[in-house]
């Protein structure tokens, strides 16, 4: 343990690692089968030599932890200093932003929640993950889709600034003019789907789905899925929900999942997100979005191997799925949620954007509009935990708090977006503290839906459109509102958080042409 496992990363290695194990020890079962003729204490030997180095292995990494290690004044969970495996357990149901904020309010705003890890909690925590002049690079989960890499997945600060360059042409303001009457016309199939309902109760968690992966497609791979249309989930996306859940509870050891990547590509969700994959494999061979990524594979030529350029090819529209179109979908259905539960912010917006030709200008400067958005995504924020980074070789100085090198830190946006330090009435849905009642807003650092510095999304802008286009559309045509026998309670409760939040359902029925809500 003090040789070799305490230095560097190993979750890439473990293949090797346990190769490597199952070779020595059947090595040494053969040498002692030479000098032992008594089966009995033949098998006795060998198990009492494998116990010995497993266990002072073992007890070495545990007393190292719980007694010596640099993080040992940090308060937190006492398993959890002993083990990633405590975060494991408590996550299980996939609710790790409720995890994040028990251990906030149980330990306070430095909590050591695994052996190398601080999760920081206070209203500059984004500024100190991912603001500018920080030495950060991403944290070992980041590696979950290698030897694929790409924007979101790039570890290496250098590299991850050269990748950028395709997707900023793929978001210029020029390529978002080409996407908006294209988002337009699905924003308006959304409409006629929603329509086509009548006043039956309309699964809202089902035609968000469709919508946000069929504009997906449509700035990926130039064509949009025809989920809408056909209101039908394609099995991409099931699988791709099927991936991410089994990915959630082993998102903390990240190891569990490479492992699981090399030995057994056979088993469900792993079979899910191989398939994912391919699907991404089979759609970039075509415009928009892809066609930047396509470029680029090509300008690498003659300075990166054929394989490293499929890689980044693949890893981009991996990225363009995964990152777009779920969280995207998660928002949206928090937002009709929240405009269901409290009409009186619909009826400010259908005063806002009834006379408003849906121009993406004009929509981003509607006060209430985009209070509710982002008074959503404070509440409900699409990544509700967030990326997590690696300290760089000088460490992270918070005010007198030290934080060493090479630690892993995080700063859940849950519960960061709902600290009373940063908020007044902070659990409460007030879309006007964004606008006319700025001081309910203490500290606007700790909002960060998008994140912050050379890491923020860049997708934002594409989003935004996106959300404010949908709920203008939507709310002029018809008035939203939850069925009777619907608890509202069922999409909070429900709430979990697979790497994108996955709201509870959400029934609503739609009155045509009521936007006169009282
Ligand atoms: C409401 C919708 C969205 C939210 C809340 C959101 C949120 C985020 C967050 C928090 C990150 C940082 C992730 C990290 O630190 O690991 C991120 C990164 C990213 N997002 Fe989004 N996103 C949204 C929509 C989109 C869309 C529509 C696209 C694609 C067009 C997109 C593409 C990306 C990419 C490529 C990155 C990586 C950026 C980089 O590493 O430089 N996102 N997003």
């Amino acid at each position: 343990h003090n040789g070799i496992f305490i230095n560097g990363e190993w979750h890439l290695r473990v293949p090797q690692i346990l190769l490597g194990h199952i070779i020595l020890f059947y090595t040494f079962w053969l040498l002692v089968s030479y000098t032992q003729n008594d089966e009995k204490k033949h098998h006795s030997v060998c198990i009492r030599m494998f116990g010995s180095y497993l266990g002072s292995l073992f007890s070495s990494i545990l007393i190292y932890r719980l007694f010596f290690h640099r993080l040992k004044r940090f308060p937190g969970p006492r398993l959890a200093a002993a083990t990633k495996f405590w975060h494991v357990w408590e996550s299980r149901n996939s609710t790790n932003y409720l995890v994040m904020q028990k251990v906030h309010q149980n330990y306070g705003t430095f909590v050591r929640t695994g052996p190398n890890e601080i999760s920081i909690f206070q209203p500059n925590g984004h500024e100190l993950l991912d603001g500018a002049k920080n030495e950060n690079i991403r944290d070992v989960w980041y590696d979950v889709v290698y030897p694929r890499t790409s924007l979101v997945f790039n570890r290496d600060n250098e590299e991850h600034r050269d990748r950028k360059s395709a997707w900023s042409q793929a978001v210029s303001a020029k390529s978002m003019r080409e996407y908006e009457p294209r988002i337009l016309q699905l924003v308006g199939d959304v409409a006629d789907c929603i329509g086509s309902y009548a006043s039956k109760p309309v699964k809202m968690n089902d035609v968000m789905s469709w919508f946000s992966f069929d504009s997906m497609g449509e700035f990926a791979f130039g064509k949009d899925f025809g989920m809408i249309r056909a209101k039908k989930t394609q099995p991409v996306v099931q699988q791709q929900r099927r991936a991410l859940k089994m990915l959630t509870p082993i998102n903390d050891v990240i190891w569990v999942a490479r492992t699981g990547f090399t030995f057994f590509p056979f088993l469900g969700g792993v079979r899910d997100w191989l398939n994912v994959a391919k699907f991404c494999d089979e759609k970039t061979d075509k415009v928009d979005m892809s066609k930047y990524f396509i470029e680029e594979y090509h300008r690498l030529r003659g300075e990166k191997s054929l394989k490293y350029r499929e890689n980044v090819l693949v890893g981009n529209a991996i990225s363009a799925v995964v990152a777009g179109s779920d969280t995207t979908r998660a928002a949206l259905i928090s937002i009709w949620w929240f405009l269901a539960k409290y009409p009186e912010h619909a009826e400010k917006i259908v005063s806002e954007v009834k006379d408003s030709d849906m121009e993406s200008n004009a929509l981003a400067s509607m006060p209430h509009l985009n209070g509710v958005i982002n008074q959503t995504l404070r509440l409900i924020p699409p990544a509700l935990t967030g990326g997590s980074g690696i300290t760089g070789p000088n460490g992270l100085w918070v005010d007198d708090v030290w934080i060493p090198a090479h630690t892993k830190v995080t700063a859940p946006k849950y519960v960061l977006h709902r600290l009373p330090s940063a908020f007044v009435k902070p659990e409460e849905f007030i879309p006007e503290r964004w606008y006319s009642r700025p001081e309910l807003i203490i500290d606007r650092r700790a909002f960060s839906p998008f994140s912050v510095g050379a890491r923020q999304c860049i997708g934002k802008a594409i989003s935004l459109l996106e959300l404010r286009l949908t709920v203008a559309v939507i709310l002029k045509r018809f008035k939203v509102q939850f069925p009777v026998d619907y608890d509202p309670a069922t999409m909070i409760d429900d709430l979990t958080d697979e790497v994108t939040a996955q709201p509870g359902d959400l029934l609503m029925e739609v009155i045509f042409g009521s936007w006169k809500y009282s």
